[in-house]
């Protein structure tokens, strides 16, 4: 039978760590906790729970990695984070430092702002909720940012208001990228050794291949000039460099920059414009490829596509899709953001893909911008393209792409929104030089076989 005994002294610890969540370390609660459950239930019920609870988490981690790694794991490591790096003596002291507390005018006790909540949605970036006392704003905040930095030896701290009196704190505590460029892959040979749902983009900020799917999707990628967009419209044609020599991938490019982008690679696509005219054609054309591929599809009876040289995947490549979208004459502009409307909600399905580039990610510039249903943020501009971009919230979640250094050891590093799960995650793009773009191009249009480096 329990016993109802309730030692005073745990209690009062248990109760004084509840009430003031930051001022106490988690040894000193989970020791009242522990203790509590000891005294009340006994020694062997309270180490069952507890041998049960980490064997629960181990089988867990074993038996389905994916689940335990996107579901418990953040919420481990931000209670770690709570408890080890933001923990009272601590925050208060660099709270103190960073001269963001406030002094009772009556007594003079120290009013440390209070951790309402810590997550750390991965490795490098924690998002911390603080309630900033009375007299206090977000902007004395944004102006001590640097010293928060230094004080919690983090890359950079970017100050967001969430509601009135608490502001979120995006601590980025390292940059999981060296300053080297992420090699292309190894140009792949067989066709079967190529998912089209998982097309290797570059690297995580886990050390694991950033994978992009293209079938059924579209993919917009934001980020000013010089953030390394360019990386993003080769790697994914080198992932599927199989197919592209096979013809069961048909990309389409608009290079409105004078095709200066693309040149090195232009026998890569199937068709290219460079001036206005040819790419609202190539739209139109692509638009009633659609067309033709539907009707085909209906004949058959099928739903979906299964990509062949008969009916290849088809992307449509738009670098500076602004140029395309907002800065053309006015009523051509109307009528090419119809046919792009067009292909972006009918073409998934038909195995009809756009990926669209831009610098400027507003409303105005890209109105169809809700129609992609993958994005990447590079660094951009202003605070306000991170959340258009990624979706609302995202930047408080730890998307700082706004923060991201616009030079070449920063290159092609952005974030993601991972399909399924509201937190951003940092990735890196690999970075193809001209050469190795000429590589692609001879591999794919005479089918010379890629040299393998050798590990
Ligand atoms: N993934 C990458 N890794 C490392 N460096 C990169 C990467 N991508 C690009 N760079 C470097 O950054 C420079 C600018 O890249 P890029 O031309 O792709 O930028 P951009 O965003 O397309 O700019 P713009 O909009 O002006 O065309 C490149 O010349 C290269 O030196």
């Amino acid at each position: 039978m329990p016993t109802t005994r309730k030692p005073a002294l745990e209690w009062r610890a248990l109760k004084w760590s509840c009430q003031h969540p930051g001022m106490v370390t988690v040894p000193a609660a989970l020791a009242a906790c522990v203790t509590k459950s000891v005294l009340d239930f006994g020694l062997p019920t309270t180490g069952g729970v507890l041998g049960g609870a980490v064997l629960g988490l181990a089988g867990w981690y074993r038996g389905h990695p994916d689940s335990f790694d996107t579901v418990a794991l953040p919420r481990l490591r931000s209670l770690h984070r709570r408890w080890w790096s933001y923990v009272g003596g601590r925050w208060s002291d660099i709270l103190l430092d960073c001269e963001l507390v406030s002094f009772n005018r009556r007594t003079g006790d120290v009013i440390v702002p209070r951790i309402l909540e810590v997550r750390a949605a991965s490795p490098s970036i924690d998002t911390i909720h603080v309630r900033i006392n009375r007299g206090q704003t977000p902007s004395m905040f944004e102006d001590k940012a640097d010293a928060l930095a230094h004080a919690l030896l983090a890359e950079r701290v970017a100050v967001v208001k969430v509601k009135p009196q608490v502001v979120a704190l995006v601590i980025e505590r390292e940059n999981p990228f060296n300053a080297d460029a992420i090699p292309p892959i190894d140009l792949p040979y067989d066709a079967d050794e190529i998912d089209l749902s998982a097309i290797e983009l570059g690297d995580t900020e886990y050390g694991q291949p950033w994978t992009q799917s293209f079938v059924g999707q579209h993919l917009f990628v934001a980020g000013a000039t010089g953030s390394g967009k360019g990386s993003l419209l080769w790697s994914p044609l080198r992932g599927m460099a199989p197919l592209l020599r096979d013809g069961v991938v048909k990309p389409d490019v608009i290079d409105l920059k004078e095709g200066m982008e693309t040149e090195v690679g232009a026998d890569l696509f199937h068709r290219r414009a460079t001036d206005w005219d040819t790419a609202a054609e190539i739209v139109e054309a692509f638009r009633d490829e659609l067309k033709e591929r539907q009707a085909l599809l209906r004949g058959e009876r099928k739903r979906k596509f299964s990509p062949s040289a008969e009916t290849p995947l088809r992307l449509l490549m738009i670098d500076e899709l602004g140029m395309l979208t907002a800065y053309g004459p006015s009523a051509e502009v109307r009528s090419v953001l119809k046919l792009l409307a067009e292909i972006m909600t009918q073409g998934r399905a038909a195995g009809f893909g756009v990926c669209g580039y831009v610098q400027e990610p507003t409303k105005d510039t890209v109105p169809i911008r809700e129609l992609f249903t993958a994005r990447v943020c590079l660094s951009v501009t202003s605070q306000s393209q991170v959340d258009m971009t990624l979706g609302d919230g995202m930047r408080l979640r730890g998307a700082l792409a706004d923060e991201i250094p616009l030079d070449p050891a920063h290159a092609g590093i952005g974030f993601v929104a991972e399909q399924g799960s509201r937190s951003p995650l940092r990735v890196r793009a690999s970075y193809q030089s001209d050469e190795d773009i000429r590589e692609l191009v001879d591999f794919v249009t005479k089918g010379r076989r890629p040299l393998r480096s050798v590990a």
